[in-house]
């Protein structure tokens, strides 16, 4: 018998478990010190009930019972609250404030095994207040329970959804560009985005997609706020500006300035926030914390229109960054002890040392911080990537001749050499703050990473290709076997290019000289990138159809993004640098054979 636990789940041993004890009932007794009640939820749901919310958090585990009813694993508890208060508490007068602690469970999300299957939620839950006052109540909160746990290095990055619906109902945007800029939002791809709210953009004036798109890069203190006021002010379209304004600055009057960050780029779940959005982030920790907001339009879905803010936060994320940052600051404890030796050594000889050692104490130079570390491509990218990073102003003189080490070290930055296919889980997993690879590569890994900025080089096609002469052979052979088989190194992209043309397809996965695979009987079709058409051409294959048109991106941790500032200024100067050049364009014959 093999007695490991299923993947994702895991025992607690008592040493772990007394800690989450103690700082669980820490948090808990803080939120009910503010009136907030205690509430259970049931472990299973009707699935119904679960994707009535219109916001699957994740793919809920699912199972019949006896009597055949499809019943989910809760993989989230604010929905069971919404359902609970539509429908039990419907007659009871607000504001309902509940609090809990609770296992979620949540199949594995995405394509990155890495995470758990079941985790301990912590939340809270203000049914039916609305107003600033009640929407800082729930960010001092989470700020509580960050220090409570003992994070006490983290940032609350805040927007109100708002804003952007308000442009978008004033745009005069066609139904479709608006969705598309939804979800340009919701996946974070702010290449898409703007190449959404170019010239061409179908909007009523030009100044509704130039607002579109300059609020994901509206980042910082309260002059962010005056930014977005006056951003939107020539659109005159009526937002909650002033009750985000307003919520700022009770913030900022409880002294949560240093953690609050205004940043209208955390815009997700539109179908699910209406209102005020936030999500905590703690530097060089790879995930968000948690994340709460306004959703008052969840619980009418459950048949009763109340509105309604809350968070919830992973208690297992939470105690993990609080202890990386207790291993940081002892580490640095540490560094300072040796720093304050050799000082002491120093300043019996010198006086002036001492004096000038004390004025880069109280102003720590960049090279203070820990290095930036970005993913750098190897092969056929790396040289223009290299080029880019030096054009943008960093030290790039250790990569041109790496060796064989694979993490190089410039003045303030680590690079970390990848393969490009491998760019993305370094990014989303938090090993690198930000990384460079194609586009392709991107939607092959499909994780959760903010793409900023097109770098213009690495251009390529992916192209669906044949034998010259076998259309019709492959035509009839797909008559008769409803499906042909197509040979790619990138079945994500292959997939969703054949569901989108409707055509059955078996993908075999290859790894290299993907052009064998029809040639050898392994495949009909093929699916790879084609930039000079050499290689097609030397092996007598057509190109059939075009999949998609790839170049390089800069990406970055979403969470390495809000809290560190070097990222957002890597992105500007790095797209300032691209723009700027004449990379190679696509080559080869652009037109499907037949
Ligand atoms: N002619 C080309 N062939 C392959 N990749 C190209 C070409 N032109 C541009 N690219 C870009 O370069 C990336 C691949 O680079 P390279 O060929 O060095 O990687 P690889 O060895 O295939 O590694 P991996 O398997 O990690 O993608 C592609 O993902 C694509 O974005
Ligand atoms: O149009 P072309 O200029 O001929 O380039 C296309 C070729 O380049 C890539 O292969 P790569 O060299 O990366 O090797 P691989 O087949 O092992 O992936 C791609 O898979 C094609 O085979």
């Amino acid at each position: 018998m093999n007695l490991i636990t299923p993947a994702g789940f895991r025992d607690v041993l008592p040493e772990e478990a007394l800690r989450r004890e103690a700082l669980s009932r820490a948090v808990q007794d803080c939120f009910a010190a503010h009136g907030y009640l205690p509430i259970e939820t049931p472990t299973l749901e009707v699935m119904d009930v679960v994707q009535a919310s219109g916001r699957a958090p994740a793919s809920p585990f699912k199972l019949f019972d006896a009597r055949g009813d499809l019943l989910a694993l809760r993989p989230d508890v604010t929905l069971q609250v919404a359902r609970m208060c539509a429908s039990r508490l419907n007659d009871a007068a607000g504001p309902l404030r509940f609090r809990y602690t609770q296992r979620i469970f949540r199949e594995a999300d995405g394509p990155l095994q890495a995470k758990a299957r079941e985790m301990t939620q912590m939340g809270i839950e203000c049914v039916g207040g609305w107003g600033a006052n009640i929407d800082a109540e729930i960010v001092s909160l989470m700020a509580e329970a960050m220090e409570l746990v003992g994070v006490r290095d983290y940032c609350i990055a805040i927007a109100t959804v708002g804003v952007l619906r308000a442009v978008l109902e004033a745009s005069g945007a066609p139904q479709a560009w608006r969705a598309a800029v939804l979800e340009a939002y919701h996946s974070s791809n702010y290449v898409e985005l703007d190449a959404l709210c170019g010239p061409d953009a179908p909007v009523a004036s030009a100044l509704y997609a130039e607002a579109v798109c300059r609020l994901r890069s509206i980042r910082g203190g309260r002059e962010a706020v005056e930014e977005v006021r006056r951003l939107i002010e020539p659109l005159g379209c009526p937002c909650d500006i002033d009750t985000f304004e307003q919520t700022y600055d009770t913030l900022a009057a409880r002294g949560l300035a240093d953690h609050v960050l205004v940043d209208f780029s955390v815009m997700s779940s539109f179908d699910y926030y209406t209102g005020m959005v936030f999500e905590v982030y703690a530097p060089r920790y790879g995930a968000a914390l948690g994340s709460g907001g306004r959703y008052d339009r969840m619980i009418g879905v459950y048949g009763q229109n109340r509105v309604a803010a809350g968070f919830a936060f992973y208690l297992e994320s939470v105690m993990a960054a609080a202890e990386q940052q207790a291993r940081e600051a002892s580490a640095a404890d540490a560094d300072a002890g040796a720093g304050a030796a050799v000082e002491g050594t120093e300043s019996e000889s010198s006086t002036e040392t001492e004096s000038s050692s004390t004025a880069t104490a109280a102003a720590p130079s960049a090279e203070a911080l820990p290095p930036l570390r970005i993913a750098v491509p190897k092969g056929s990218l790396n040289k223009d990537a290299v080029a880019a990073l030096a054009g943008a102003g960093l030290d790039t003189a250790n990569l041109d001749h790496p060796g064989r080490a694979l993490i190089i070290h410039g003045r303030g930055v680590d690079y970390i050499i990848v393969r490009p296919s491998d760019a993305p889980a370094f990014v989303a997993l938090g090993a690198a703050d930000c990384g460079i690879c194609g586009e392709d590569s991107l939607l092959e890994a499909d994780v959760d990473v903010v793409k900023l900025a097109d770098l213009r080089f690495g251009a390529c096609r992916f192209v669906v290709a044949e034998p010259a002469g076998s259309d019709a052979a492959i035509q009839e052979h797909y008559r008769r076997l409803g499906s042909i088989r197509v040979a790619t190194k990138y079945p994500r992209i292959t997939q969703a290019h054949y569901d989108e043309s409707g055509m059955q397809v078996e993908i075999v996965a290859l790894h290299g000289n993907i052009e064998l695979a029809p040639l050898t009987g392994l495949a009909e079709r093929i699916v790879d990138i084609t930039a000079t058409g050499t290689t097609l051409r030397e092996n007598d294959l057509v190109i059939v159809d075009e999949v998609m048109r790839s170049t390089a991106r800069f990406f970055a941790n979403a969470g390495s993004l809000r809290t560190d500032e070097r990222v957002g200024d890597l992105a500007r100067r790095l797209a300032e640098f691209t723009a700027a050049q004449d990379y190679e364009p696509i080559a080869g014959a652009v037109t499907p054979a037949s």
